[in-house]
């Protein structure tokens, strides 16, 4: 059994602390949310703990996570260590480690994947920082992994800010996935060859080269909406497939899927697009091609 501070206790925290206190381990967590904090304030939760201290924060990438590093730094003491497991960007990693690291604080950044469904099925985690602290959190991972072989559902990726770069490739993979799915679903329901498309997707779940969790995931929407026509095509991101897209520039690697998955999310949120305007209007100029007027 260990004991861990758990800040943030929203749709991810929340469920890790169940899955952790599940696993015998005692989490203190911490939320602005009254309603499921176990303490008033960071400085309650870090004297709630035995040191040497192991805090993770779980809390939205970006400057509430830097902040949350920040007054970390100020609270714990030399031997403890902070575990980034939101999705943070991993160039952030190197600042947050070096921060603590000037109190001899100890750092790793752990991607983790499975969203809602961890709780149940544990979480895939990949890991960036020191073996030995890798060591020390051992049984924390092993709690949130999913059970079976560890090294299946958790890899030490590297130095810090390997965990959330693995993260970040998952991300963009996981972009362009969904949108082969997509693309695939809206073929099958615009052509009407296949008469019923839910369940032909739902014969694609067992033995074919396609099946996948987010293979089941689709069949679970369209079991509750057949044509998912309850929904807005709008999609939004945060992050992951941007940064995954900045890397594949200065590596100089083609990613044309998980481009074109990342600009077909900014599509779907365009009720207007000046660029298609501006198409409509060139075919028009040089062909005389018909056009649409607003409101005609
Ligand atoms: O592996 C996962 O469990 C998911 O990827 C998870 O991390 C989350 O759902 C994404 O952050 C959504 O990312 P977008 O908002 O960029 O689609």
């Amino acid at each position: 059994m260990v004991q861990l501070g758990l800040i943030g206790l929203g749709k991810m925290g929340f469920n890790m602390r169940e899955r952790l206190r599940a696993a015998g381990h005692e989490v203190v967590g911490y939320d602005r949310n009254p309603d499921v904090t176990d303490t008033t304030s960071l400085e309650d939760l870090v004297s709630k703990l035995d040191a040497p201290r192991i805090v993770w924060i779980m809390v939205p990438a970006g400057e509430p996570t830097r902040q949350t590093v920040t007054e970390l730094s100020n609270l714990l003491a030399e031997g403890d260590m902070v575990i980034d497991g939101g999705n943070s960007k991993y160039t952030d990693d190197k600042l947050n480690a070096d921060l603590l690291a000037a109190k001899n604080i100890g750092y790793l950044d752990c991607g983790v994947s499975g969203g809602v469904w961890g709780k149940d099925n544990g979480y895939g985690l990949m890991v960036g920082g020191a073996a030995a602290d890798v060591e020390k959190a051992m049984p924390i991972f092993d709690a949130l992994r999913p059970e079976g072989p560890r090294e299946e559902g958790f890899s030490h990726a590297g130095d810090v800010g390997a965990g959330h770069y693995a993260k970040m490739i998952h991300n963009g993979i996981e972009y362009g996935m969904m949108q082969a799915f997509a693309e695939g679903f809206e073929l099958l329901e615009a052509a009407k060859v296949v008469k019923d498309v839910p369940a032909v997707i739902k014969g694609w779940q067992r033995g074919t080269v396609v099946r996948s969790w987010l293979l089941d995931l689709l069949v679970r929407a369209l079991d509750e909406d057949p044509e998912l026509d309850d929904l807005e095509g709008y999609v939004e991101d945060s992050g992951e497939g941007r940064w995954t897209l900045e890397e594949a520039i200065n590596n100089a690697v083609p990613a044309p899927v998980i481009s074109a998955a990342l600009f077909a999310r900014f599509a779907s949120r365009q009720e207007h697009s000046a660029a298609m305007r501006a198409v409509a209007a060139l075919r028009n100029q040089f062909g005389g091609h018909a056009v649409k007027k607003v409101g005609g």
